[in-house]
Parts: C-alpha cells; structure tokens; sequence
C-alpha cells in the first residue's frame, strides 16, 4: 500500500497590515488583512522533516509588511499580485502561491473644515476581498465583497411556490426583502483598473438591487450577476450568496390593530441561503482560480 502527499499549502494567515501613505501632511490608510499561501515542491517537509525549503510562514508574515513599506499599495490586486510574483519568481521551489486580502474601509472624518486630513472613520462591516493565485506563469485573480447588508421595503414578492402538505407560508406580494451580500467575480486577466472595476462593480450591485422588482431573491441575484457582466468585459464569471434576511410583520389583530406591513419582526435565523454563479459562456477557463477559496464564493 502507498500512502501519498496530496495536495497541500502553508502560509501566515490573516496578516493584519495598516499602511499610512504620508503626501505632506494629507494622509491616506489601507487596512488590509493578508493570508500569504506558498505551494511547490514542499514534499520533503511533509514527509521528513526536512525544512531545506520550507520558507518560513513567519518569512511570509515579514514579506508582507516590507513590502507594504517598499510600494505604494494602491490596490488590493496589485499587492496580492506583487506578494505573489515575489514568492514565485524569487525560490524556485516555490511553484505557486495564494494570496488573500480583505480590505476595511474608512473614510475621512468630515470637520466643520472639511474632510480631516489624518482623522478617519471605518464605512462599517462591508469588506473588499482578493484572491490572487498563481501557479507557474498562470494568475488568477477573484476579487469581491462580503457582509453588503442592504433592504428594501417594498418591491419584492414571492408567489407560485408549491403549496405541499408541509407548507405554512402564504404566498406574499409585498414584503421586504434583506441580505447580506458575498460576490466574488473572477476577472479574465490582470491587465485591469482594480479600483475603477470595483466602484463600478459594487454601484451595479446596489442600483441593480435596488430598481428590479423582485418575484424571488434567485431572480434578484440572476440579476445582478447579468448586469455586472453585461457591463463589465473585464469580469468572466461571478458568484453570489445571499441570506435572505427574513422580516415577518408582526400579527397585531390580538391587540385590535392592523399592520399594513409596518412593524416587522426581524429574524436573525433560521434565514434562506441563495446562491448563484452566472458567467459568459465564452469566459476564458477558470483554471485554479477558486481553489480553495473557502465556502461557496
Ligand atoms: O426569494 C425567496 N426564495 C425562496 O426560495 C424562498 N423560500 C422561502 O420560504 N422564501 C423565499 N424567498
């Protein structure tokens, strides 16, 4: 019987890295959290013991922050993909590399004077993430955005669903509609303005959610994920999960008032989980540009 090494990576996860980039004194921040993965020629280590090539995680985690000292990080992307090119074309047993970035969000403080200079106050739980991989020459990069919490309050039905013997829901032609939003869209190359996709790619998310009357959640991702890359070439497929953040109106009759869809109790669980993946059907292959990014998206 053979007992064989399979597939395996190691890195430093969720390297918390703040840069302040100093132009006199206006002041800009990036708060980022980075997981650095290495993949290669890494049998020796697993087997033996042997640490020859075993690029320390810890030289990973210093990695991370000289070059954040070295280069201007002006977008998530570009850092995954120098932190990537670095480990790859640098050691020539390292054959491949995952680099994941979160980044948080801040914006200016605005003083009685305007936006502050150095002072900033985090957007809220909203987060743009990156996956970059590279395997030899090969990169992928899968960029995206979790915890998009938004609602509408009207706009939305559900209707025409089977009625089994164990259903209890009635149908509903107004109601609210909630989620908290994951994308994650894989772009057919590098040669992109990461910035401009993003903004471009978030706005279409929020005005797509916003304008489509909703018969199902599954329609409103469909439709997002159509939108996004009926305008955006750059974008090859993308994914989306939605918890359909449930809000029930609340029964007022025992009390003699009506509610005409007004107060809600807002459940946190059990929710609907929604997911979707919509691509071009003639989207360059997707390689190993999903592998092991965790959950579904
Ligand atoms: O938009 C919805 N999709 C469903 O599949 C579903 N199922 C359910 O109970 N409510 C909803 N809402």
């Amino acid at each position: 019987m053979a007992i064989r090494l399979g597939d395996n990576q190691y890195g430093k996860a969720e390297v918390r890295l703040m840069r302040v980039t100093r132009d006199g004194d206006r002041h800009t921040i990036k708060d980022l959290n980075v997981t650095s993965q290495l993949r290669g020629d890494f049998d020796a280590v697993h087997v033996a013991g042997d640490n020859t090539n075993c690029l320390a995680t810890d030289t990973q985690k210093n990695t991370v922050y000289l070059l954040a000292r070295t280069h201007r990080i002006t977008s998530i992307e570009d850092f995954a993909l120098l932190l990537a090119r670095h480990f790859v074309t640098g050691f020539d047993y390292v054959r491949g590399s995952r680099q994941e970035i979160e980044e948080y969000g801040w914006s200016r403080i605005r003083t009685a004077d305007g936006p502050h200079d150095h002072s900033f106050v985090r957007d809220g739980a909203e987060v743009r993430t990156t996956v970059v991989t590279r395997e030899g020459d090969h990169e992928w990069v899968v960029s995206g955005l979790r915890d998009l919490v938004v609602l509408k309050s009207t706009g939305s039905e559900f209707r025409g669903f089977p009625k089994t013997p164990h259903t209890t829901l009635p149908d509903a032609d107004d109601r609210v509609l909630a989620t908290s939003l994951t994308a994650r869209w894989r772009y057919t190359g590098t040669d992109v303005d990461w910035n401009a996709g993003y903004t471009a790619i978030r706005a279409t998310i929020l005005e797509t959610f916003a304008t489509t009357y909703s018969l199902a959640l599954q329609q409103t991702l469909y439709t997002i994920g159509r939108t996004v890359l009926e305008t955006r070439p750059e974008v090859a497929e993308i994914r989306l999960s939605a918890p359909n953040k449930h809000h029930f109106a609340v029964d007022l009759t025992p009390f003699g008032e009506d509610n005409p869809n007004e107060v809600f109790y807002a459940a946190d669980r059990p929710y609907g989980l929604i997911e979707a993946t919509v691509y071009r059907d003639d989207a360059p292959d997707a390689g190993r540009a999903w592998e092991s990014v965790p959950g579904f998206v």
